[in-house]
């Protein structure tokens, strides 16, 4: 069964107090980050803190977010974290395939790699960047970098991006990858959260990247399938086995037609919500 990945909580690598305090939270999984949010004169240190919280999160997924490829910073926190034995470490401001194989080359060992696409080169390659290699399991979007690179402004309904999240979705399905939404970063306007939460969603992210605690409830619920779902998927599958039986390939349910696809979509729906109850 699939990890459930509805929320995955950033935390900056340098904070103590917040590297403890997510070992209490509801996160599905969690981002160590040795990236954007630490300062350069504290890389060393966060580096250090996050290899050694690493192994201390139980059951759910832990990830350590290094510095990108160009960095001075690269190849020590990719020695570093792979050494700590982390379900995944990601990296940022992946751009194309060479930069898949370089990171693979950097990366001892066989930990799977999170690939950051955070720029419009990135968009467009999305697809060779997610089918570049099996140990590739997971694109995250960059949503603030993105956003930087385009010109573009942060607005309500994210009309500006659109072209970019279908992107990278086209990339990482059509290569049978998983994939996650970028930030939000007003994390005082939960109802703005909630509205680009259920937009991430309907789009086809499997869950949403977070930065604050007061983040994980609301994008827990929404990426989790709903009771009604639930109930609407087992009836999906039962009125089409029933069809079945009768010799028929088609089934309607509350007046809708259902096809296999549709039971396929159904089983899918009822593999997150099972995967979410067994957390
Ligand atoms: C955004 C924040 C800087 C806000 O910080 P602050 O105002 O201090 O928050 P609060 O006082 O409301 O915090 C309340 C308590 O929650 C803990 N806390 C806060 N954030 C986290 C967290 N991310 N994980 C765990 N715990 C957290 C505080 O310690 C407080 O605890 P307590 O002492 O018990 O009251 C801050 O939330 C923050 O730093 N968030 C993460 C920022 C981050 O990681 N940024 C990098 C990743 S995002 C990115 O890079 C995007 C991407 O690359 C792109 O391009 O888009
Ligand atoms: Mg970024």
């Amino acid at each position: 069964m699939a990890n459930p990945r509805r929320s995955v909580l950033y935390m900056p690598g340098a904070n103590e107090r917040a590297l403890e305090k997510a070992r209490g939270l509801d996160a599905d999984a969690l981002i160590l980050d040795l990236e954007d949010s630490v300062s350069p004169d504290a890389k060393a240190a966060a580096r250090d803190l996050v290899c050694a919280a690493a192994g201390s999160y139980g059951n759910r997924e832990v990830t350590i977010r290094v510095n990108g490829l160009d960095t001075e910073w690269f190849a020590d926190d990719v020695r570093a974290a792979a050494a700590a034995a982390p379900d995944a470490i990601v990296v940022p401001k992946v751009n194309s395939v060479a930069d898949v194989h370089r990171i693979l080359d950097a990366v001892p060992g066989d930990v799977p790699i999170w690939a950051m696409v955070e720029s419009p080169v990135a968009m467009l390659h999305a697809y060779e960047i997610a089918s570049a290699s099996p140990r590739l399991a997971v694109l995250v979007l960059g949503t603030n970098d993105l956003a930087k690179e385009l010109h573009a402004e942060h607005v309500p309904g994210r009309a500006p991006l659109l072209t970019s999240l279908s992107l990278a979705l086209l990339g990482a399905r059509a290569a049978g990858k998983a994939i996650l939404d970028g930030v939000y970063n007003d994390v005082k306007d939960l109802d703005g959260f909630a509205a680009e939460c259920t937009q991430g969603r309907q789009l086809g992210f499997d869950g949403k990247t977070l930065i604050h605690p007061s983040q994980l409830a609301p994008c827990n619920e929404i990426f989790a399938p709903s009771e009604a779902e639930i109930a609407h998927a087992e009836k999906v599958i039962a009125a089409f086995h029933q069809a079945q039986s009768e010799g028929k390939g088609v089934a309607t349910v509350d007046g809708k037609m259902i096809e296999n696809l549709h039971v396929a979509n159904a089983e899918r729906i009822l593999s997150v919500a099972a995967a979410i109850n067994a957390g």
